[in-house]
């Protein structure tokens, strides 16, 4: 046991886990070479815990939410929450915040791929992007965007696109930007058991369309058109909508007017929910920050100390610490071997 597990004196983080799984995994003592190999091993980690603990026990612990989760929740009046995530990192962030919902948006395009706009996705970028975040996030309900181009061609299309979001990307839903105009694409989704979750408002795939990212149904005319779509979407089966940069007073109303959940990002505080990119909230993607995005933290710039922090420390001799950063060899005799060795040797020109 001490050999597998060389305890370190401040137990926390993953490694207590580790830890603790430890013992039991142990008791297993293998009768054969086949169950030997059937047998989990612990991992040995050198390495010490991180200084600060990341993973609050309670979080590991909560329930797998549902598209019933969601649904109890709306019922409840209890507000969702939805955050994206682009891998396994922002997934994991995801479950730990105790999101209901986690998105893996197209705004990862120009968060974590650096695009312009979100135009340039394809499928397959969705389905690596989507699989990281499956394998970080396994308790929030994971819902994909559909890129553009995969959903709008046909009904057929967008199916076996949208069954290849679950297939080989492990999505539990799936998102379509659209109204009145994609209700037969979203009716044959629905019909063949995928969830789908509409996304009215501003759409950010018509940035080129609309002239950019702009506020939607500013008008009295321009929001019952908006309105429509949500009902358009509600009709065809999904079973929740985004609203996206709309005036407070749409949000509300449409809200009202429906019977399934509607997620905000600047469509005001009286939706079922709210969504806002993870990167913004961070604050750490900084190109531009929409009115609507409350930053939480200001991440991007405490990293880039860090990391400045780390070359000032290599360049000064600072890091590693020779102790606390460094191996050491098995003995003092094996070192003092080793030194003999190292001397037959010379150094060539
Ligand atoms: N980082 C990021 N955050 C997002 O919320 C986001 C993306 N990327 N990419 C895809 C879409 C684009 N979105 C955006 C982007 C910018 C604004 C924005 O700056 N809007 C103006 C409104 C201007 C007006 O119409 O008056 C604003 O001032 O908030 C809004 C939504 C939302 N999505
Ligand atoms: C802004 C949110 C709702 C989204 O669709 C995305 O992240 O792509």
């Amino acid at each position: 046991m001490s050999q597998l597990i060389r305890a370190p004196l401040r137990r926390t983080g993953w490694l207590a886990c580790v830890s603790s799984l430890a013992p039991r995994l142990q008791v297993v003592v293998a009768p054969s070479s086949r169950s030997l190999a059937l047998t989990p091993k612990p991992r040995h980690y050198s390495s010490r815990p991180i200084e600060t603990p990341t993973v609050p026990t309670a979080s590991e612990a909560r329930k797998k939410v549902t598209i019933q989760t969601i649904a109890s929740l709306y019922r409840k009046k209890t507000p969702i929450t939805m955050v994206t995530a682009f891998d396994y990192p922002t997934g994991i962030l995801a479950d730990r915040g105790h999101c209901d919902i986690c998105l893996v948006g197209d705004s990862l395009a120009m968060v974590a791929l650096g695009y312009d706009s979100t135009a340039m996705l394809t499928v397959h970028d969705m389905i690596h992007h989507s699989n990281a975040v499956a394998r970080g996030c396994t308790k929030a309900f994971r819902v994909v965007d559909m890129p553009t181009g995969s959903y709008q061609i046909s009904p057929e299309e967008a199916l076996t696109n949208a069954f290849r979001l679950v297939k080989e990307g492990r999505a539990e839903a799936v998102k379509v930007e659209g109204g009145v105009e994609i209700a037969d694409t979203v009716r044959r989704i629905v019909q063949a058991g995928i969830p789908v979750m509409g996304h009215i408002g501003l759409k950010p795939q018509h940035e080129t369309a609309l002239g950019g990212f702009k506020i939607q149904g500013k008008t009295a005319k321009k929001a019952e058109i908006i309105l429509q779509d949500a009902l358009a979407l509600q009709e065809a089966g999904c079973f929740s909508l985004v609203i996206e940069c709309v005036p407070s007073q749409v949000g509300e109303t449409i809200t009202q007017l429906l019977h399934i959940p509607t997620i905000g990002i600047g469509a005001g505080a009286h939706t079922s929910g709210q969504v806002l990119v993870n990167m913004d909230m961070l604050g750490i993607f900084d190109r531009f920050v929409p009115k609507f995005c409350k930053v939480y933290g200001h991440f991007g710039r405490d990293m880039a100390k860090a990391v400045e922090q780390y070359c000032t420390e290599v360049r000064n001799g600072q890091f590693p610490d020779p102790e606390s950063h460094s191996y050491a060899m098995a003995s003092p005799k094996e070192q003092e071997e080793w030194a003999a060795i190292a001397k037959n040797y010379t150094r060539n020109a």
